[in-house]
């Protein structure tokens, strides 16, 4: 099990500007793209600058989204990602758990599944269980399009749903991306809902999304404070603190934050 990204940042991998670029970012994941992101006549050489970007390496750990099953570059993506020193794969619009068990052992890697079809949210529960999965994306873009919602809001049972099937599965879960470049408030504001629904982080598309999404997602220093004394403060079984009655399972859940606090954010426990 991997430590959960708070900031997963996308980039093309067809860009050699913003590879460089990525080199002297902090994301907790970057995640190269061949997929939506790099036009069909350049997907080989995309391929390769993206295999040539995680042998060179970068300060963060690194994912490579292949193109999708069915499309012409899907097997020539698994085989440079098996071959590549990539972290992790990136599998978009999975549908189909047995196929994305199949991706998982052809990648010979953690895969994370993007749920962005109304196939894909029905069958989260299955794609989130299967071997090799470490977690699910959400996919909003190509959520919001397949469903014919014209915002975030007509997305909230699917959203809620990727979240159940990631959680059920014992995997991570990140949200997706917030396109307005120019509205940094739009994204705090939409960090901030995704954490409500229980996302572990956000997929990001711009270096200046980084530190908004950091901060949405880490936890502030109150609420480590107040975990911090009650796991210092449990006994066992029903008690009241700070004028409120806990259980076990928010002892369990103030462990998991402080845990989550100090974990070693860039060195995935693969
Ligand atoms: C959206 C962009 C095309 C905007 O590009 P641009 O206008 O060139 O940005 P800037 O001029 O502001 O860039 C400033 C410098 O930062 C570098 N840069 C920009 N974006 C990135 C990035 N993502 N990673 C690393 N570096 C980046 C630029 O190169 C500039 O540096 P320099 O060249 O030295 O001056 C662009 O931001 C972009 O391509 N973003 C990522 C797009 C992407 O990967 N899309 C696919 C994932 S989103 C998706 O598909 C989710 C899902 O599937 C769904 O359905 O929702
Ligand atoms: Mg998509």
């Amino acid at each position: 099990m991997m430590i959960a990204p708070r900031t997963a940042l996308f980039l093309p991998a067809s860009r050699q500007r913003a590879i460089a670029r990525a080199r002297s970012l902090h994301p907790d994941l970057l995640i190269l793209d061949l997929e939506d992101a790099v036009a069909e006549p350049d997907k080989a050489s995309a391929r390769a600058a993206a295999v040539a970007a995680v042998a060179e390496g970068f300060a963060v750990p690194a994912a490579i989204r292949v193109n999708g099953g069915g499309t012409d570059w899907h097997a020539a993506d698994l085989a440079a990602v098996a071959a590549s020193r990539a972290d992790l794969c990136v599998l978009p619009k999975a549908e189909d758990a047995a196929a994305i068990a199949a991706v998982a052992a052809a990648v010979a890697r953690p895969v994370l599944a993007m749920i962005e079809t109304p196939a894909g949210v029905l069958a989260a529960p299955a794609i989130a269980a299967a071997p090799g999965v470490a977690g699910l994306i959400a996919g909003t873009n190509d959520l919001a399009h397949q469903l014919r919602v014209p915002g975030r809001a007509g997305l909230a049972l699917a959203l809620q749903a990727i979240v159940l099937a990631a959680r059920a599965a014992g995997g991570l879960v990140l949200d997706g991306v917030w396109n307005r470049l120019d509205d940094p408030d739009g994204l705090a504001a939409e960090c901030a809902e995704g954490r409500s629904y229980g996302f572990d982080g956000k997929t990001l598309i711009h270096p200046d999304q980084i530190a908004i999404a950091e901060a949405a997602f880490a936890p502030d220093a109150a609420a480590l404070e107040e975990a911090a004394a009650l796991v210092a403060a449990a006994t066992g079984g029903a008690a009241r603190f700070r004028g409120r009655m806990v259980e076990a399972m928010h002892v369990e859940a103030a462990r998991a934050l402080l845990a989550r606090a100090t974990g070693k954010r860039h060195e995935p426990r693969l």
